[in-house]
């Protein structure tokens, strides 16, 4: 079993690196992900994706009513409809992609609870984490998890060293 965790300082580039990986590999996976949303080049929110189905939400904006992470305020409806059930849905295959296990997305108990599930089963996971985080299920991934730190450096180098080690999961899946 695979358990992988990418971490780093903000914007260095955790969410490309995890990107990449998934292009090498040749496994079934599902999960969320997620993305800036930029108006004229300023960050005004993010928004989520759930990779098996393409659903798309918002995951946090600047104008918004939901609890409050920074500036941004957390839309738990899209979170729990779309991030939540990408989750679940992807303990169906063969790797658990989560982008990101952070601030924003701990204000929704279910996705917690549906993190704990994944991670309670014995499924390969690919995560994204936050690097200050000392929420408990951010200590216990950084327990259970192989981590890689991610930097300006080495985020090209990191792509192929995860993807290597993830050799186990360039199958050729017959369906
Ligand atoms: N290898 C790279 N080469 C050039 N630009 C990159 C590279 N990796 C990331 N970037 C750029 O840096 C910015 C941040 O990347 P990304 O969203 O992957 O970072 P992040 O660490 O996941 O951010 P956040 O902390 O907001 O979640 C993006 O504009 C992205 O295009």
């Amino acid at each position: 079993m695979l358990r992988i965790a990418i971490t780093g300082s903000p914007g260095v580039g955790k969410s490309t690196v995890c990107r990449n990986v998934l292009k090498q590999l040749t496994c079934t996976y599902g999960g969320m992900v997620s993305a800036d949303i930029r108006v004229k080049g300023e960050r005004v929110g993010f928004e989520i994706r759930d990779i098996a189905t393409g659903r798309q939400g918002i995951l946090a904006h600047k104008e918004g009513t939901g609890p409050r992470v920074g500036s941004y305020h957390v839309n738990l409806a899209d979170l729990n409809n779309i991030g939540v059930a990408a989750i679940r849905n992807a303990l169906n295959s063969e790797l658990v992609v989560i982008d990101e296990i952070a601030p924003m997305e701990f204000k929704s108990p279910e996705f917690i609870r549906a993190v704990e599930e994944a991670l309670d089963s014995d499924k390969n996971m690919l995560v994204v984490l936050h690097q200050k985080s000392s929420h408990p299920l951010a200590e216990r991934i950084r327990r259970e998890f192989r981590v890689y730190t991610a930097t300006r450096e080495n985020r090209e180098r990191l792509v192929y060293e995860i993807a290597g080690k993830t050799d186990t999961l360039k199958t050729i899946t017959v369906k």
